[in-house]
Parts: C-alpha cells; sequence; structure tokens
C-alpha cells in the first residue's frame, strides 16, 4: 500500500489525537495511523473577528486544541507524548463562521444560509511534536488548512426540518454531515471529501512528507517549469522498504522508528541539521533513486492505457477497485495495486466514492480525447520500450543499432509490419496535435503559396497550415505505406481540398514543388550524413525567395543540454538556435530567423537564396 511509508513515519511514536470526533478517529484508523485518544478541553471560543480569514481562525483552535493536550499530558506524567494532533472544522459563508449548532433553531438557521448555495468547509490542522527536557515542555508545532467547496441542492423548509429532527447537524460544523443523511442536501463537492468530514487526510500525509522528507536546495535547483513534472508519490519514501538507507539515518541519532525513545520527539530539528550539513554523509540520492525507478512509473502508465482503465473510469468513474477489476475483467488485487499507483503518480483521485480520472487523465489518457496521448504511450510501450533494451548493445556495436536503439523511429519502421506504422503514426499524430499550432504561427507564413510538410504523416501539421493561411495549398510528403494509411486519421472540413497527400521517400524521389518546405520534428533523428543529404536536397529543390521551416526540439541556449522531457521526444542532440542558424545557412538559406513555439519547441525559418 503506497501511503504506508508516510504514516508509518508516526508508527514508533506515541500519537495523541485531541479530538472527540469519532469521524476523525475513523479518517485516521483506515488509514493505518496508530494513536490515542485524549479530547481537548479547549473552548472554543476564541475571538472570530480579530483573525483576518475563517481558515486562520480554524488553524488557531486547532493548535490550542493540540497544545492544550500536549500540556495537559505533561503536566500529568511530566512525560508528553511525542506527536499531538489537533484539527478544527468549520464552515464558512462569506467571512461567516458556522460551527456546531447549539440547539434545532441554530441548525435550522445554519443549514437555511447554505441552502441552494457554495460555502467552504475549512479544516485547520496542527501537528505539534514534543519533547519533555528537564520537566519542561518543547513544542514544535506545523500547521496547515484545507478548503473545500460544497454546494447544497435548494431544500424545502419540511427537508431541513426532517433533516434537523433526525438529530444529526448537532455536532457537527455547519449543522450537516455529508457521509451519512447530509450527504443528500449536497450538489456538488469541489476538492477533498475527507476535509468535509472533518479530517484532510491527502494533506496531512503531505505534510508529514514535507516534515521527514524537505527537499534538499539540490533538488529545488532541479524543479524548473520545464523539467520533468515531479512524481509525487508517497511511494517514493518509501526508503526502508526498498532497502535503501534511510534519509533520516543521516540526522543525529535518526529518526523516526530508527531513534532512541529519549530523543525521537526532536525528529524535524534532526532533519534539520542534517539538511543544513551538520552531517559530514553524503546526501541521499533522492533524484538518482527516482532516476533508476523512473522505467517502472512508465510500466505503470503504459499498463493502465492498454487496460483502458481510463477510458472506463471516464464513462463510469468513480470506481471501487473490485468494479474496475471486473469492467476490465483483471485480478481485484493487482487491480487496486496498479488503481493505488496511478493515483500516486497524480493519473487517479482516490475518495470513499472509488477511483476517478484527474483533470491530465481526463484531458491526455481517455483513448477519444481531442488531445489524447494515448497514442504515444502504445507506441513507447510496443516498439520504444522494446528499443531500449537493446540500447547496450547498439551503443557496443555501432552506428545502425544505436540510431535504431536511441530512438529514430522513422528508419525502423521502415521494415516493420503496418501495426507499428500505424501506432507510429497514432503517436505522431497526438504529439503533433500539441505543437502544431505553435508552429504554424510561430512566423507569418502568408507570402508563401504552397508549402511541403516533408515527413508530414498524417497531415495535423498541414492542416493547422491551411486552415491558418486561407490561400495556402500544402503537400504532406511522407513514405508510401504512410500516406496509404492517413486517410484514417482525417477528419474531413473545408481546408482538407487544399492539403494533397503525396507518397514517396525524400531521401531517393524528386520533392514536391513547393514555395516553402516544412520539416517538423525529422532533423533530430538522423545522423549527420543524412541530415546534410536531406538539407541539401531541400535546398536544390526550393526557388530562390522561398522558404524552409524547421521546427525542432528546443536547446535553452548554445551548448547547453536538454531537459529529459525533450530528449525523450527525438533522438539527437537539440541544437541551439545558433547552431539552427548556422545549419540553415550552410544550405543557402539567408535571413534564418527563430522563434520559440511552446514550451517545446524551436522553429526556424530561412529564406532560400539566389544561388
Ligand atoms: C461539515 C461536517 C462536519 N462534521 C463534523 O463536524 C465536527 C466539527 O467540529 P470540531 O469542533 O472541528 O470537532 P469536534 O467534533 O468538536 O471534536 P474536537 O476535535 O474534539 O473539537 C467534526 O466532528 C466533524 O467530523 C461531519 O461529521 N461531517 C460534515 O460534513
Amino acid at each position: 500500500m503506497v501511503l504506508c511509508p508516510v504514516i508509518g513515519k508516526l508508527q514508533h511514536k506515541r500519537v495523541v489525537l485531541a479530538s472527540a470526533s469519532p469521524r476523525r478517529q475513523e479518517i485516521l484508523s483506515n488509514a493505518g495511523l496508530r494513536f490515542e485518544v485524549v479530547p481537548s478541553r479547549f473552548k472554543e471560543k476564541l475571538h472570530k473577528a480579530s483573525f483576518a480569514t475563517p481558515y486562520a481562525y480554524a488553524v488557531e483552535t486547532a493548535k490550542q486544541k493540540a497544545l492544550e493536550v500536549a500540556g495537559r499530558m505533561h503536566q500529568k506524567d511530566l512525560r508528553a507524548p511525542d506527536v499531538v494532533i489537533g484539527a478544527d472544522t468549520i464552515v464558512a459563508v462569506g467571512a461567516m463562521i458556522l460551527e456546531k449548532p447549539v440547539d434545532k433553531q441554530d441548525a435550522y438557521r445554519m443549514l437555511s444560509r447554505l441552502n441552494g448555495k457554495e460555502h467552504s468547509v475549512f479544516t485547520g490542522v496542527a501537528i505539534v511534536h514534543c519533547c519533555s527536557k528537564d520537566g519542561r515542555l518543547d513544542t514544535e508545532v506545523s500547521e496547515f488548512y484545507e478548503e473545500t467547496t460544497v454546494k447544497f441542492s435548494e431544500l424545502s423548509e419540511e427537508l431541513l426540518w426532517e433533516y434537523i429532527n433526525s438529530g444529526e447537524p448537532m455536532d457537527k460544523a455547519g449543522g450537516y454531515g455529508i457521509q451519512a443523511l447530509g450527504g443528500m442536501l449536497v450538489e456538488y463537492v469541489h476538492g477533498d471529501f475527507l476535509n468535509v468530514v472533518g479530517f484532510p487526510l491527502n494533506h496531512f500525509c503531505k505534510e508529514l512528507a514535507r516534515l521527514y522528507y524537505p527537499p534538499r536546495p539540490a533538488d529545488l535547483r532541479r524543479v524548473r517549469h520545464d523539467s520533468i513534472p515531479a512524481v509525487d508519490t508517497f511511494e517514493n519514501l518509501s526508503d526502508s522498504e526498498a532497502g535503501g538507507a534511510d534519509p533520516g539515518q543521516s540526522a543525529k541519532g535518526g529518526r523516526g522508528g530508527e531513534q532512541a525513545d529519549g530523543d525521537r520527539s526532536q525528529a524535524p530539528r534532526a532533519l534539520d541539521a542534517a539538511l543544513n550539513g551538520a552531517d559530514s554523509r553524503p546526501r541521499f540520492p533522492t533524484g538518482l533513486l527516482e532516476l533508476m525507478d523512473g522505467f517502472k512509473a512508465s510500466k505503470v502508465l503504459f499498463t493502465a492505457c492498454k487496460l483502458k482503465l481510463f477510458d472506463v473510469l471516464k464513462d463510469q468513474g468513480p470506481l471501487q477497485a473490485v468494479d474496475v477489476a471486473r469492467k476490465l475483467s483483471t485480478c481485484a488485487g493487482r487491480t487496486e495495486q496498479l488503481l493505488d499507483v496511478c493515483a500516486a503518480l497524480g493519473l487517479l483521485e482516490k475518495t470513499r466514492r472509488g477511483y476517478s480520472n484527474t483533470e491530465v487523465a481526463t484531458l491526455h489518457l481517455v483513448s477519444d480525447g481531442e488531445h489524447s496521448l494515448q497514442g504515444v504511450a502504445e507506441y513507447n510501450d510496443a516498439h520504444v520500450w522494446g528499443v531500449f533494451t537493446r540500447l547496450g548493445l547498439a551503443v557496443r556495436e555501432g552506428a545502425e543499432q544505436t540510431r535504431g536503439a536511441l530512438g529514430a523511429m522513422e528508419e525502423e519502421r521502415l521494415s516493420q509490419s503496418r501495426e507499428l506504422t500505424l501506432q507510429f503514426m497514432r503517436a505522431k499524430h497526438s504529439l503533433s496535435k500539441l505543437t502544431a499550432h505553435h508552429v504554424a504561427t510561430a512566423f507569418d507564413l502568408s507570402r508563401f503559396a504552397s508549402a511541403c510538410d516533408l515527413g508530414g504523416c498524417t497531415g495535423i501539421l498541414a492542416r493547422e497550415l491551411a486552415q491558418e493561411y486561407p490561400r495556402l495549398q500544402v503537400t504532406v510528403f511522407d513514405l508510401p505505406e504512410v500516406t496509404e494509411l492517413s486517410g484514417g486519421f482525417q477528419r474531413g472540413g473545408r481546408q482538407t481540398e487544399r492539403i494533397r497527400f503525396v507518397p514517396g521517400d525524400f531521401f531517393k524521389d524528386s520533392l514536391p514543388e513547393a514555395d516553402l518546405y516544412v520539416l517538423s520534428r525529422m532533423l533530430q533523428d538522423w545522423p549527420d550524413d543524412k541530415l546534410h543529404k536531406l538539407l541539401s536536397r531541400i535546398s536544390s529543390s526550393c526557388k530562390p525567395g522561398g522558404g524552409l521551416l524547421v521546427a525542432e526540439a528546443a536547446a535553452e541556449e548554445e551548448g547547453a543540454s536538454q531537459s529529459p522531457r525533450l530528449r525523450t521526444l527525438s533522438a539527437g542532440q537539440p541544437r541551439s538556435p545558433d547552431e539552427h542558424r548556422r545549419l540553415l545557412q550552410r544550405h543557402g538559406f539567408q535571413d534564418v530567423r527563430v522563434a520559440r513555439a511552446g514550451d517545446l519547441l524551436c522553429v526556424v525559418l530561412g529564406t532560400r537564396a539566389a544561388p
């Protein structure tokens, strides 16, 4: 179970939940946490108006609840628990804070306020680490809050009173319990459901992860807007299970379960010392280990796509693991594991009602979505995965294999089956959909009357060009086996009559006539000799004043290395803008201009000089 490692960090500590709420107890024990319950005696009477926001009030109340319990337990035994958790849930309608109703009339007033409208539920949480030394209690408090938006339906007076008379509202903030009868009042919920019920478990786990595994400065430097999105999984924290060293062990005295009883409550500070370099042992190589495990995450994603997991959840979610397994005819236990890992990878959301797609999955992993990347997943799984297993051989044995192993899809697919060609086309089709508009609009191309997209595959870029430039005639030039299959990808539309598909090999056959030649994500895949051959063929076909538009993965700057994400999209080294400029100039193009297209690509436009 992927959440265990982070919750497990509290396993050998004496943990106290400073709350009488049976819901909080249930949520935390369901998550596998072992704790004692000592309800707080702190009276929830802070002056609401003195807080700038409703959540500031909830956080402060949570903190006071936890500190009261820590203080009382310390006084009683002269030894406080290691960790005390306090929470406070409030309902906020604008600036107005609703807590538990004092009587039925109060419940009625609250429910009437919520009727037919949206409101926010805030839960403030305080995690207090305690340390009793020389009869003194020392505490370190971490606090946070979570907000969930809830909308009530329009409810009749009769229904409100019926609900109030059920007795359910009385011990609940805002006068309702979403987890029981109150669920019938609710039209929708945005955010963490458990937060409404009384405890934001997900945020709590993240907070534990932050406390026990804070990012090192080196990691923070690594995360840039265009780097691989961090895989925010609790599984990453599963160091001890993975047999690796616990980063905490590099802290003086260790932490968590490995610590001696006497100073285990010092966990966060001990970690701090480690982070600030108080220890000379090497830093825990989190990034490296993530890299070593990266293939597992890819395989999980490919498997889920192949099983059509995201399609099933799109149509029928949220679903429990057993129901997903039934629909996919898969093993229930293994399916649950797959679902949990997908949730940890941010592809699925897991709530009490079951698993559902996250936004990114809905957008990119559902097969029939406009921006689906299923084709890329399918091709990488069916083909690139296998190619990469031969990387060692390729590097040892030379150029041809190396080209294949480094991802030269173009060449490899020639000798492969029709199904593989189709898979390749689906992958290229979906990636082109993401980039075509940026490529077509990076420069004003309206001076050209005709364009030829070399290796234009299913014609996505051609379509975009035709759409953008109403008088442009576009030729898609690609291998016969590709043009033959491209019909299956066409959607029709007015600009289709200005697009034609011509079969041919741009290394052998004469190129169709055009004012503008386009090479989108083609050059990087070829070794230098072929690259120059192709450019010189284009140069000879291009009339003076004609253009060459090249779109490639962007290198940051001269000599800068490419981010790993881009490297996966094409095989060779990316070129800097200057390198592109020189390359085009070498082949007789002048006035070379370079532009960025979206996050991924660099687009270069050159004009053919008179010979
Ligand atoms: C909106 C909502 C709230 N609650 C309960 O409302 C109480 C809030 O009051 P609190 O002051 O935060 O907690 P408490 O119950 O007084 O306990 P304590 O922590 O001891 O102060 C908590 O119980 C929550 O579950 C539900 O059970 N379902 C819901 O949909």
